[in-house]
């Protein structure tokens, strides 16, 4: 059979069906697209200023790896004027994040850009090894979340930058707006479906310019620009609610390929007729009673990602990725857990400072202090040997 010739240049090999589409591309016009793509997102969106410092979220995985690769060429090609920051939390999970934050340091030498690591030891005393010692590995990804939520807004503050952009990306989105249907929270869709996202308890706001971008694409971009990031999964386990949602969307994709942006695009218009509950943090972000880790769970469930990874690093030359693709996610229990809160009388509900640590929160006291405030009683409750 003669190669099949690209659908864009209508020159070259294809050597990429687009997941999104199922368009047949050369490498370049890949390449290409899904820059122009990013660049559509953000400047209809208008995600920046000229001369905005914004800090990327930066966890050494394939999504902020992507992030940072394309905002850096992007904001040279198109002249965003931006000051861009390589932004990583070291949540202290040995063999995990040490190993990641090396990828992020030399991924700060290729771009060219300044790198902050703010480690959860220093912000509250404890690491996430510490944290799965004492509570166990069931319901770790809420603390890791609530902690890394507050830990990204620590780090900009102390940066001065007001802007954080993630590497979340429409699978991301497509989960999180599923999760809340089948939970009935509707009100909550307006938050995680919005590309920008503020909080009560912050005046860092967030931003996902890979909104737009299916995850699979983001592996074939990372893998053909050759793009050094980190592939391992978290060692503690995922939130299981979001990696059984995961597994679903996938199955979906599979027989429809545009599944995913229709769910998005569905998750954008239910928000429209919500009654808006205001511009909280989104799901997408963590927090918020529940665990807020996407890259585990994606490779956990179904493990498509790996797998395409895994095809990338046995296959030197991929010709294509007409693959089909297996789902074995087992789904868990809901491992999620309900924060408590202690409020504010309505009146005091703006944001305010936290009574403990004295960062900003809209509560009495800050999610972080809350868990914090059971973390350090378990501690005290450990006799000294
Ligand atoms: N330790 C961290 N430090 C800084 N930013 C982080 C960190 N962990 C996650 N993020 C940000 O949150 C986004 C979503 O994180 P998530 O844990 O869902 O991983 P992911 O979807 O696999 O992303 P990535 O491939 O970038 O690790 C990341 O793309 C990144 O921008």
């Amino acid at each position: 059979m003669p190669p099949t010739t690209c659908s864009r240049c209508q020159t070259n090999k294809a050597v990429v069906k687009r997941p999104k589409n199922h368009d047949k591309l050369c490498r370049d016009c890949f390449i290409s697209v899904f820059e122009l793509e990013v660049h559509h997102t953000i400047i209809s969106s208008k995600l920046f200023y000229p001369g905005e410092r914004v800090a990327i979220g930066a966890s050494g995985g394939k999504d902020s790896t992507v992030l940072a690769s394309v905002l850096k060429t992007l904001n040279e090609r198109h002249k965003y004027q931006l000051e861009l920051v390589l932004l990583s939390i070291d949540e202290g999970i040995k063999g995990y994040r040490d190993d990641s934050l090396e990828t992020v340091k030399r991924n700060a030498t290729q771009y060219d850009m300044p790198l902050k690591i703010v480690g959860y030891d220093e912000l509250y005393g404890w690491t996430m090894d510490q944290v799965v010692e004492t509570i166990g590995k069931k319901r770790n990804c809420t603390y890791c979340g609530v902690f890394r939520r507050q830990a990204l807004d620590r780090g900009a503050n102390m940066l001065g930058i007001k802007h954080v952009v993630t590497g979340h990306n429409a699978d991301d989105v497509a989960e999180t707006v599923l999760m809340n249907l089948l939970r009935g929270d509707v009100p909550r869709l307006s938050r995680c479906t919005s590309i920008v996202t503020g909080s009560s308890s912050s005046e860092v706001k967030r931003s996902k310019p890979l909104k737009y971008a299916y995850e699979k694409e983001i592996v074939l971009y990372a893998h053909h620009k050759k793009l050094d990031y980190f592939s391992t999964e978290c060692i503690y386990s995922p939130e299981a609610f979001r990696g059984t949602a995961r597994t679903l969307i996938k199955s979906l994709e599979r027989v429809r390929p545009s599944s995913i942006l229709d769910i998005v695009r569905s998750g954008e218009d239910m928000a429209r007729l919500t009654p808006d509950k205001g511009q909280r943090s989104c799901d997408c972000d963590e927090g918020e009673g529940m665990g807020g880790c996407g890259s585990a769970d994606g490779r956990s469930s179904g493990g498509e990602m790996a797998q395409m990874e895994a095809a990338f690093k046995n296959q030197p030359k991929v010709e294509s990725l007409e693959k089909e693709i297996t789902s074995n996610g087992k789904p868990k229990d809901d491992g999620s857990v309900k924060l408590p809160v202690r409020t504010r009388r309505r009146d005091e509900q703006t944001l305010g400072h936290c009574v403990k640590c004295g960062y900003m929160s809209s509560q009495l006291m800050c999610q972080a202090c809350m868990l914090l405030e059971g973390l350090n009683k378990n501690r005290a409750d450990i006799p000294i040997l």
